[in-house]
């Protein structure tokens, strides 16, 4: 698929397609991508499932204009559409990760509404190697280098992204091909958000050979590693575990020292009873403490991402998060 280039053509579209939901919300901001996906999907065998949503950011004042142009091409190619107006207050600070989130709650609010269990939008290969270059800048471990993920689910919602691995400029070209419309949006060029100026740098890192395709495979195969790893972590977990929220030190502190990190992990979250925010370097100097603790032959008390960690003599570590403390423990 990355390999070859001109317009994505109707036969490769389908079957990246095929494993969509019957009932499922696409996600259309206008661009050729996610005009591309609506095109696409809308020549599926069965169309009548899917619903087109726009999110109107209100950040430029032509916004209402394209999501209204958005609800007039959907209606050309017989597909129900909702704009979804961002009217809470923006903050000035961090608008991507801001306008990223509401758009991700309005999207998800509407499902809900809806009854429908799927949202997909059109990342694209060019997404993802950007993802990855924005995330090694931050410093990520092999989880965020794995970037985003073809299917995740969230919140009991699944969110597709069936272009994963298709180049953004086939996707142009197949709108070109097909007389979709699309709008360009400046602010994809605009070098006060880091994502564009990673893109303007994508040129120069190409020529060294660092191109997207490559960084796509590199988040292929960290997802990989990551997920066997997760693997690893989950059933030395379950194989550790003796009452809830206790478990045998030993695995912890055994392990490979990256298995140990998942496992630490888990547990925080099995604690929490909810997925929670946990900082790779939090969760490094912990498995360090517990390791050095317990070589001592000492008792540990440790906080991470919220959830109180004691490890004691006897052997035995015991996570207390959110949950637990609710139910009195
Ligand atoms: N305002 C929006 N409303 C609905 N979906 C959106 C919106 N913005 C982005 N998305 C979805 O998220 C995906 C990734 O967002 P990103 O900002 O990278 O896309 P974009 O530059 O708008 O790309 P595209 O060419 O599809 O429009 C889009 O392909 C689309 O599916």
């Amino acid at each position: 698929m990355t390999g070859s280039s001109g317009p994505l053509s109707l036969d490769e579209a389908a079957r990246l397609l095929d494993d969509l939901p019957e009932r499922v919300l696409l996600a259309v901001s206008g661009g050729p991508d996610s005009t591309a996906l609506m095109g696409f999907a809308a020549r599926r065998p069965n169309p009548a499932g899917l619903v087109v949503a726009t999110v109107d950011h209100r950040l430029r004042p032509e916004s209402a204009r394209e999501a209204a142009e958005v609800a007039r091409a959907a209606a050309a190619l017989g597909l129900p559409h909702h704009v979804l107006p961002w009217d809470e207050p923006h903050p000035a600070a961090g608008l991507p990760a801001a306008a990223r989130a509401a758009r991700y709650r309005l999207l998800a609010d509407l499902s809900q509404r809806l009854g429908i269990g799927a949202i997909a939008t059109a990342h694209t290969l060019d997404d993802q190697a950007e993802t990855v270059l924005m995330r090694l800048s931050r410093g990520t471990g092999l989880a965020g280098l794995a970037g985003m993920r073809r299917a995740v689910t969230r919140d009991g919602l699944l969110l597709l992204r069936p272009f994963l691995a298709v180049p953004k400029a086939r996707l142009v070209a197949a709108c070109r091909a097909q007389g979709w419309a699309y709008a360009d949006d400046p602010t994809n060029a605009d070098p006060r958000f880091a994502r564009a100026r990673w893109r303007r740098h994508a040129p120069l890192l190409a020529a060294e050979g660092l191109t997207p395709e490559r960084l796509a495979a590199l988040a292929e195969r960290a997802a990989r590693t990551e997920d066997a790893l997760q693997e690893a972590a989950g059933a030395a977990l379950a194989g550790a575990r003796q009452v809830e929220g206790t478990y045998a030190a030993a695995p912890f502190l055994e392990a490979p020292f990256e298995v140990g990190l998942r496992m630490l992990a888990r547990a925080c979250e099995a604690a929490a009873g909810r997925p929670v925010p946990q900082r790779l370097e939090r969760l490094e100097a912990a498995l360090d403490a517990l390791r050095q603790a317990a070589a001592d032959g000492r008792a540990l008390t440790r906080t991470v991402a919220g959830t109180l960690i004691r490890l004691d003599r006897s052997g035995a570590v015991t996570f207390a998060g959110e949950r637990l403390r609710r139910r009195g423990r």
